[in-house]
Order: C-alpha cells, then sequence, then structure tokens
C-alpha cells in the first residue's frame, strides 16, 4: 500500500491477484490494510487538506500533467500487468491509459482556466435605503479529503488514477483510494507513479494514498472515517448502497456519488426498424458482446413494437449471437454472477431465450444471452429490470407505442437511453422525451450506449439506481463539482480574502460581478 510517502505492507492478512483467463494465482501477495493503517491514511490525507486546497491553479495544473506522465512512463509494464490481471484486451488496456490521461490533463485545463470557482462579488451598497447591502463574495472550495473505490472493469479510467480520483484531485481534494482487488498490481503501479507526482511537484504527502482491504471492513472505515468528506464508488449495486447507509449513518453525514446498476434501454422506432432492422441487429449484437459486456452503459434492454420489422431484426441479432465468441470476464466473481444471472433469466417461464453466443473454453467465460418477453410479463415482475452484468440482453415486445411509454415510466432510473428513430419517428419520440429526460442521464439517437465520451457536455449520471445522486457526473469536467461547495465571505477585507476575490482579479477568472459575468 502508499500511504502517503512510505510504501507498506498491509498487516492484515494479504491477497493475490488472478489472471481470469487461465484461472492462475499472480505473484506478488499484496498486505491488506489494517485499522490503524486506515487511520493512518486518513489522517495524513487530512493533514495536506488545507495546503492542498490552496494550492494555486498553475501548480494544482501541472500537478494533474505530472500524474499523467507518470503514468505514461511506467511503459510497458502497466499494460502487461493490466492485461494479466483483468482478462482485458491489450488494445482496451492501451485505450485505457490514453484516456486515464487524457483525462487528468484535461481536468489540468479546467483548473487553469479558473471558472470551476463559481466567483462572484456583490459590492457592498453603503446608501442602499432602507437597508444598506455588505460587501459579499462568493468562491467555491474543496469539500475535504475523497475516499475513492476503484472499478474491477476498467482497470486505469475508473480506478486509482480515474475519474473520481482526477476530478478530486482537479477540486483540491487529498484523496484515499481503496484499490479493487481485482488489480492489486496495476492500482500499485499507477499508486506508485501518483506518488512520484507528489513528491516530484512537492504537493503535500498526504495528497494520494492508497489501501488494500479485505472484504468490506476496510472501504466501510474509510468511509465512517469523520476526515473523509465524499465517497467516489464505480461497482455494484449492493456494494453502493452500502456505503450510502454507512455515509448516512455517521455523525456528520457526507455526500457519496455512486454509479451502480443500469440497463440502458433501447427504443426501437417503427420507421427506423422497417428501414434497417438487419444493420440495426448485427449492431446491437456488437454494442452487447464487446468487452463481454462488462460495461454499466451495455444495452441491456430492447424495446421495439411486434410486427415483421421486428421479426427481421431479430433474425439478424440471432445470427449474429451464434457468431459471438466468448470473451473472458474480469475476475471469478463476476463469471460467476453473470452465469446466475443468464440462468435466471432462461429459467424464467414467461421469458423465451432467443439466441446464446458460443460457449467458449477456459475458465470465467462469458457466454452472450439474448431472451425476450412480452410488456405485460416485464410490467408485472420487478426482478426483470435487475442488471445482469455482462453480455446479456432483454427484449421487450410491445403492443404499440402507448404500451413502450407506460413500460418506460416504469423503468428505474438509468445512465443512458437509446432510441433507434427516423424522421418519420419524431412524432412518437416527441411524447417519449420527457419521460425519459425524467429516467436517464443521457440520451442517444442512432448510436449505441456503450463508449462515453471525456469532455464537457458528457453526463454519466441518473437516477437512482443507476447512481446515488442524478444531480451530477462521474465522467466529464462536470464531475469536480461533486467535490466543492460555496463559501460565502461577507465584509472580509481585502488582505483575508483569497485571491479569487480580489478586486483586481489577478487569477483572469471570468467573474460575476452585480449579477453580470465577465473577466474582469
Ligand atoms: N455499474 C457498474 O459500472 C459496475 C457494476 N458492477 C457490478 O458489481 C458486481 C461485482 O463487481 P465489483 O466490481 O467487485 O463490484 P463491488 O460493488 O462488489 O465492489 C466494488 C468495490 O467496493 C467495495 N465494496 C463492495 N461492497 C462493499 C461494502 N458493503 N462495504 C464496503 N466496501 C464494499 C469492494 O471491496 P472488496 O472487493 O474488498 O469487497 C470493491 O473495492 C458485478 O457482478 C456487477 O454486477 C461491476 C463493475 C461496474
Ligand atoms: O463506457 C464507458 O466508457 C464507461 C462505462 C462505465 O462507467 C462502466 O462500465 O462502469
Amino acid at each position: 500500500m502508499l500511504i502517503g510517502a512510505r510504501a507498506v505492507m498491509g498487516s492484515n492478512g494479504s491477497h493475490k491477484a488472478i489472471d481470469p483467463a487461465s484461472g492462475e494465482t499472480l505473484e506478488p501477495a499484496y498486505g491488506l490494510a489494517s485499522e490503524a493503517e486506515v487511520e493512518a491514511a486518513c489522517a495524513l490525507a487530512w493533514a495536506a487538506f488545507d495546503t492542498y486546497r490552496e494550492t494555486g491553479l498553475a501548480e494544482r495544473a501541472a500537478f494533474l500533467e505530472a500524474c499523467a506522465d507518470e503514468i505514461e512512463a511506467l511503459g510497458d509494464a502497466l499494460i502487461a500487468r493490466a492485461c494479466a490481471e483483468s482478462g482485458l484486451p491489450r488494445a482496451r488496456i492501451e485505450g485505457g491509459r490514453g484516456r486515464t490521461c487524457g483525462q487528468l490533463r484535461l481536468f489540468a485545463q479546467v483548473v487553469r482556466e479558473g471558472s470551476w470557482l463559481g466567483a462572484r462579488i456583490d459590492p457592498a451598497m453603503p446608501e442602499r435605503q432602507p437597508l444598506p447591502r455588505a460587501d459579499l463574495r462568493q468562491r467555491m472550495i474543496a469539500l475535504g479529503p475523497v475516499a475513492v473505490f476503484g472499478a474491477s472493469n476498467f482497470p486505469l479510467a475508473f480506478s486509482v488514477a480515474g475519474g473520481d480520483t482526477a476530478s478530486a484531485l482537479a477540486a483540491g481534494c487529498p484523496v484515499v483510494i481503496k484499490a479493487h482487488n481485482a488489480h492489486p498490481g496495476t492500482s500499485e503501479l499507477v499508486g506508485l507513479a501518483l506518488q512520484k507526482a507528489v513528491a516530484r511537484c512537492a504537493m503535500p504527502e498526504g495528497t494520494v494514498s492508497l489501501i488494500f482491504g479485505a472484504g468490506t471492513a476496510a472501504g466501510t472505515q474509510l468511509v465512517s472515517d469523520a476526515r473523509i468528506k465524499a465517497v467516489g464508488f464505480t461497482g455494484s449495486r449492493g456494494g453502493g448502497t452500502a456505503l450510502m447507509h454507512v455515509a448516512a449513518a455517521r455523525p456528520e453525514p457526507i455526500p457519496v456519488y455512486a454509479e451502480m446498476s443500469s440497463i440502458n434501454p433501447v427504443y426501437l422506432l417503427p420507421e427506423a426498424l422497417a428501414a434497417r432492422a438487419e444493420a440495426l441487429g448485427k449492431a446491437f449484437v456488437g454494442s452487447l458482446t464487446m468487452g463481454a459486456g462488462q460495461f454499466c452503459t451495455n444495452p441491456g434492454l430492447l424495446l421495439a413494437i411486434e410486427g415483421d420489422a421486428l421479426e427481421r431484426f431479430v433474425a439478424a441479432a440471432v445470427a449474429a449471437m451464434h457468431e459471438a465468441g466468448a470473451s473472458v470476464m474480469l475476475t471469478p466473481g463476476i463469471a460467476s454472477a453473470y452465469a446466475a444471472g443468464v440462468e435466471r433469466l432462461a429459467g424464467h417461464p414467461q421469458v423465451e431465450t432467443l439466441a446464446r453466443g458460443l460457449a467458449g473454453e477456459g475458465p470465467n467465460r462469458c457466454q452472450a444471452g439474448w431472451f425476450a418477453t412480452d410488456a405485460d410479463t416485464f410490467l408485472a415482475d420487478e426482478a426483470l429490470q435487475e442488471e445482469v452484468f455482462g453480455a446479456a440482453s432483454l427484449l421487450i415486445r410491445c403492443r404499440d407505442l402507448d404500451q413502450m411509454k407506460a413500460l418506460s415510466e416504469h423503468l428505474e432510473g438509468q445512465l443512458t437511453a437509446t432510441l433507434q428513430l427516423d424522421t418519420g419517428d419524431i412524432a412518437a419520440v416527441r411524447t417519449l422525451l420527457p419521460v425519459l429526460e425524467r429516467k436517464a442521464g443521457r440520451i442517444l439517437a442512432n448510436g449505441w450506449p456503450t463508449g462515453v465520451e471525456v469532455c464537457h457536455a458528457m453526463v454519466h449520471g441518473g437516477p437512482f439506481p443507476a447512481t446515488s445522486d442524478s444531480r451530477t457526473t462521474s465522467v466529464g469536467t462536470r464531475a469536480i463539482a461533486r467535490f466543492l461547495r460555496p463559501v460565502c465571505y461577507q465584509d472580509l477585507p481585502e488582505a483575508l480574502l483569497p485571491e479569487a476575490l480580489h478586486a483586481a482579479n489577478p487569477l483572469g477568472l471570468w467573474r460575476r460581478t452585480d449579477g453580470e459575468l465577465a473577466r474582469a
């Protein structure tokens, strides 16, 4: 583990990674955190907080860029270890490294630009009648140390130096990262890169710590620690909601930003289906089976109106499914949860198995599964909405547009909703759109939900259970807002005000002065 500047062998037992492709155990053993070690990481993060949050914009941006540089400097050792621990192909891991470093550099630009500080100035009005107005100035400050839980399915871009870490560090929050036990070696390497960047940029020692934990104890302790002020999590609905309860039960409750479970409905609208049923069927299977379906944006639910066009779509997708290879899943636990989920669907008396992919050889393989039922069955059985993490999807045959809309109202919160539409479908979509806006964080047309762009306009969020807080996003630059809160300074002399609020605007920020936005 990396506790501040130290490398520590955890004293609470040990853990080794598994290569899911072969089932073999990978050396070395990683020591797991004792209570005292979790405590030490939190103490260092707290000690770092007041210094780190006031680092200059240029200084903090350079630190984020140094994190990216150090990750790249790990070279092939990082790629090889991440492939071995995740079973993911090299191209996916290399892409993940590019995304991770790109994300850190994007947040560096955001930090430098400074509008996230949200500077507002309402100058004093001493002559105002009947009462004078005080001088009021507002800016955003960092919330405090953040506990980050690395995700299993993105060992780089949603893990130790992933979006939660990048946005928390950008906001001015030290991080204590709980590594995912599926990829301890990858976590260690990336943690070492961050530790080097901290030293190189002379950031306070506790800016970054990385702990390994056994079961739920270390994570629970971390979220319970009074010095932790927010949580970033990507993983299961069970894990995310458990941490929400822990955070809410603290003497001082804290926000938990958990991204959990989503089945990502795809609407096959009649005109689009009639025009390109076969192409859509093939493209659907490509999106479903990519990366063994281990994306929270995987298209786990299709909605369409019964008829000939739908049957053409089904025939094309079934043919593609029969050729879909069985990729390695991330962990034995995820592979067995997938197998159980598929068995549950296959054994449901009102669910038809449309097609299975190829079985594959070796351990932890994901045999894709596609199932169908009617809208009445889906509406009557809540369990059919549960995410089956992996390449499994359920087609709902609807009688008409009204039933499609009724079914949409019934859906839980989602990360995405996808519309396959043509011009002739616009009127129908117009009636669906208000429902989808209430249900999902991102609505997309004529694409597939997998693949999330890291940019300014992205929303990777949505109502529960997609996330624990629908007001925000875990991907894209808006993610920084999760770790900030406003402070108002009333009548403070300029010598005591932060630079962002000085009269001369030395940081050159866009500020709202008396309601007017200007860079002055
Ligand atoms: N929505 C999404 O994006 C994703 C969903 N999943 C879902 O999660 C399942 C399991 O995958 P996994 O990635 O391991 O996700 P988990 O939610 O099981 O674990 C994620 C992290 O949270 C920790 N954790 C989990 N539960 C608790 C708890 N009650 N208290 C404290 N810490 C906890 C785990 O620690 P430890 O491992 O030490 O127990 C791990 O570090 C998959 O089968 C899939 O259903 C997985 C990945 C992404
Ligand atoms: O597809 C992506 O890029 C993000 C998906 C995601 O957040 C997840 O699967 O956990």
